[in-house]
């Protein structure tokens, strides 16, 4: 058999998209159509019932709806037995403790939550995590488009948090800063003491700066998405490994080494 004979009888990856009606999901639904590998069985949106993922027999279902619905997405898949990449934001510990917890019932399913699945965004993080032990001051901004509906963005909240036990495991103190904050919110909010400022601004899309200081010199780290297809090649590599993850899965990393 050639090996073009051999890939046209591995079966497509089944995909159901929660929230497909949205920015995201319609990117999503376009990116999942055009690949070959794959096939788009259900589009589901608010007001849409669930059950017509699971109908259409999806393996995988991708959810970018919105911090108040998808734990309720998530257990549902999860009793199901589909597997779920997840893009959408508000995963505190708490949250992903029950995520694990309803995954420990379902053994072979597989969960994959990521707070960016740009490429550039992720390598963003793993260099702002590596620089932050070499600097004592850092602050990230953050500036997407206005129609977000929360702040500051997964991505800033986990930046923050790499930075900070970076900082921890460095044995570095707090950032030094004698400002008094007199209006409230001028010096942005703490995220494990690491100040994070959130823009919002027609135009934009999704961007974030990670500044860096120490004496004489600062280093700037920034990336940029202006389109959402900059999200498509991470969301189709979770799509494709996520099967084969049992378990939970926190961001992209492990699956671009
Ligand atoms: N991880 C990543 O790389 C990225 C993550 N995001 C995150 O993804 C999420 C979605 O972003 P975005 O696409 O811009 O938002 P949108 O508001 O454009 O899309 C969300 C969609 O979900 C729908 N929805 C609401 N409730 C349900 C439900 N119960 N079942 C199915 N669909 C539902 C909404 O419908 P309706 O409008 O009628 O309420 C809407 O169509 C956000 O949390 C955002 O931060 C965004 C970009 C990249
Ligand atoms: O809402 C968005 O647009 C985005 N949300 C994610 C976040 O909150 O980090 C990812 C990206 O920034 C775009």
């Amino acid at each position: 058999m050639t090996d073009e004979q051999e890939k046209s009888t591995v079966e497509p990856i089944r995909v159901g998209v929660l929230g497909a009606r949205g920015r995201m999901g319609a990117e999503v639904c376009r990116a999942v159509d055009a690949a070959a590998d794959m096939d788009l069985v259900a589009m589901v949106d608010q007001g849409d019932w669930l059950f017509n993922a699971a109908d259409a027999g999806a393996e995988v279902v991708v959810d970018f709806t919105t911090p108040d619905v998808v734990m309720d997405n998530l257990q549902w898949c999860i009793d199901q037995g589909i597997s779920a990449v997840v893009g959408t934001t508000g995963f505190t510990e708490q949250r992903l403790d029950q995520v694990r917890g309803w995954l420990e019932r379902k053994p072979g399913v597989g969960v994959v939550i990521a707070p960016n699945f740009g490429i550039g965004a992720v390598l963003m993080m793993q260099f702002a995590a590596r620089a932050a032990r070499h600097f004592e001051s850092v602050e990230i901004i953050e500036q997407h488009h206005p129609r977000k509906l929360d702040a500051p963005s997964g991505t800033a909240t986990h930046t923050a948090r790499l930075v900070a036990a970076a900082r921890a495991e460095a044995g570095l103190g707090p950032t030094p800063d004698a400002t008094k904050d007199e209006v409230a919110g001028a010096r942005g909010a703490e995220i494990d003491g690491v100040r994070v400022h959130a823009v919002r601004a027609t135009g934009l899309v999704a961007h974030q700066e990670v500044l860096f200081g120490t004496l004489g010199e600062t280093l700037t780290i920034r990336h940029d998405s202006y389109d959402r297809v900059s999200f498509m090649p991470g969301v189709l590599l979770a799509v494709r490994a996520v099967r084969t993850r049992p378990g939970l899965t926190l961001g992209l990393d492990a699956l671009l080494d």
